[in-house]
């Protein structure tokens, strides 16, 4: 399997991880190594384990009773599955985006201001609702609409505000499930062009059914893809560039012009 150099050190490191809900194995023997302050993007047809791939990487799984993780997952020197860690933290870190747009029925303010407070922040609520609603370049759009319900805002800028809720609490990595799946290409344009400055201080880890999407953000790819007992494999993981001009694997190729998935 092709590996990308490291050129850049791995916020995330995924080693042997096999995951199984109840008897079920659904992803065996996965290695990753996630660079910091890159976009990569996760790909696969359905029921590859895109989205439990993703979901072990901030513990979202553990709320799954039948889901069983073997392997480790490494977030930079800290064991994320060792006893006594706190998932609650953990998710703070490395932050969740969905793929529906999920706001809390609350003010765009208190959406935002909703990690900081649970967290205790004790500096000003104020600046860091502006910051991360600038960060998710939604604040010139909401600035005079506040304290408005956040579920008044359209689809997209709901995305956005999730993406701001996200950064309120200063994580390190971003996971994004499928986030524009439910939006428009405009909305889904504004999404893109707002990953490509994020990256500047996040690393993103965005799994897409979308391969001209993959194609545009990312930087490095993994192709996921079930065996015939429906059991996922990491087929390659590459930089973006190669893997898509010049694949490895006859699967992946198979995959990215469009002959199965
Ligand atoms: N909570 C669960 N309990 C049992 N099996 C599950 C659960 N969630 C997912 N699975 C199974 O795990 C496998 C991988 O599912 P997953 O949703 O991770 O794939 P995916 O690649 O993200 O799919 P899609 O592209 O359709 O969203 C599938 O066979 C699915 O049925």
């Amino acid at each position: 399997m092709a590996t990308p150099a490291a050129t850049t050190q791995s916020v995330i490191r995924a080693v042997d991880v096999g995951v199984y809900y109840g008897a079920n194995q659904v992803i065996e023997s996965v290695n990753l190594d996630i660079a910091e302050n890159e976009i990569t993007a996760i790909i696969g047809p359905s029921g590859a384990g895109k989205s439990t791939l993703l979901r072990c990487i901030n513990r979202m799984n553990d709320l799954i009773d039948s889901f069983r993780m073997e392997g480790k997952i490494w977030f930079n020197e800290f064991d994320l599955y060792a006893p006594g860690s706190d998932p609650t933290q953990i998710r703070y870190q490395i932050g969740m985006v969905f793929q529906r747009p999920n706001p809390f029925p609350k003010s765009i303010y208190d959406n935002v201001a909703f990690g900081p407070r649970i967290n205790g922040y004790s500096g000003n609520l104020n600046d860091i609702v502006e910051e991360s609603l600038h960060s998710a370049a939604l604040w010139d759009e909401v600035k005079d609409r506040l304290k408005e319900s956040a579920l008044a805002l359209s689809g997209g800028q709901q995305q956005r505000l999730c993406i701001a809720r996200a950064m309120a609490v200063s994580p390190s990595v971003i996971l994004m499930d499928e986030p524009c799946s439910a939006l428009d290409p405009i909305a889904t344009l504004a999404i893109e062009q707002l990953m490509q400055e994020l990256k500047k201080r996040y690393s993103i880890i965005i799994v897409t059914h979308n391969m001209q999407q993959a194609g545009r953000v990312s930087d490095k790819t993994a192709f996921l893809m079930p065996d015939e007992n429906r059991v996922a494999h990491l087929i390659e993981f590459d930089e973006t560039a190669r893997m898509f001009t010049n694949p490895s694997d006859e699967r992946t190729e198979a995959y990215i012009t469009g002959r199965f998935g």
